[in-house]
């Protein structure tokens, strides 16, 4: 294939950085963007999903929207590996907590992602069903973090493919059998096609709701106030 892809309208290269922060939320991209870039410029418009290259402090980084689950992470996480060039993805997106010792707004480093997802064993034959982030790219996170002075949890997370659950009470399972802190629903995805591509992902998330508690943040929150992970994704990227 080449470009533009089929999801990304960009025709040179250059215009995406190398690395990438992902949000799953394209308007959360837009206000990373506006808020925190210098000269932002919009390189992606195909079905909304937004995407933009500035500069932070001098360095070029760009920030793209990833679509919610693994699907749809899967098909821009290609595309920006294989076809643009791109070397990092870190993925700043929000989660639901499955343990107490999480509180809404709590920032989490993924150690690593469990799912029940085919979506490794399709795109590239793994058989695991856990996958883990670049540990360089986790060791920079940490050390960004620290210099911000934000605490940062790391943990197991839950990686599902579904938001909606008949069954109430997995996630008291899904956290005493596999060590899961919480649930996103597309680090997995993102970890194997890095894996497949030879490059570097990483996640990022913030609790937006408890499973326990039953505490929730607004979906005004959700898009523009989760930004410390934002600054901590930021500061990695330019490093
Ligand atoms: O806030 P984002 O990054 O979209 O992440 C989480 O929020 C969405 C569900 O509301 C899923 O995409 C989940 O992974
Ligand atoms: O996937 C997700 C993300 C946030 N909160 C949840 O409960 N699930």
């Amino acid at each position: 294939m080449s470009i533009p892809t089929p999801h990304i309208e960009v025709k040179d290269k250059d215009l995406i950085a190398k690395t990438v922060l992902m949000p799953g939320d394209p308007l959360r991209a837009k206000f990373i963007a506006e808020k925190f870039l210098d000269n932002p410029v919009k390189f992606n418009n195909v079905r909304n999903m937004f995407g933009y290259t500035g500069t932070y402090k001098g360095k070029k980084v760009s920030v793209m929207g990833s679509g919610m689950g693994m699907a749809s992470i899967g098909i821009y996480s290609y595309e920006l590996y294989k076809f643009y060039d791109v070397e990092n993805i870190i993925r700043i997106g929000s989660c639901g907590a499955y343990t107490d010792k999480l509180s809404l707004y709590d920032v989490v480093l993924v150690k690593d992602a469990y799912s029940e997802s085919t979506f490794a064993k399709c795109q590239s034959g793994y058989e695991s069903d856990i996958l883990e982030p670049s540990s360089d790219l986790n060791d920079m996170i940490k050390d960004s973090a620290k210099n911000l002075n934000i605490e940062i949890k790391e943990g197991r997370i839950h990686s599902s493919d579904v938001f909606y659950r008949e069954e109430p009470d997995v996630f008291k399972r899904l956290n005493k059998e596999y060590g899961c802190v919480g649930v996103e629903m597309e680090s997995f995805a993102l970890f194997a096609n890095a894996k497949s591509t030879g490059k570097r992902a990483a996640c990022i998330l913030t609790v937006s709701d408890s499973l326990v508690t039953h505490e929730a943040t607004s979906s005004e929150e959700r898009q523009n106030a989760f930004t410390k992970m934002m600054e901590i994704a930021l500061e990695t990227a330019i490093k």
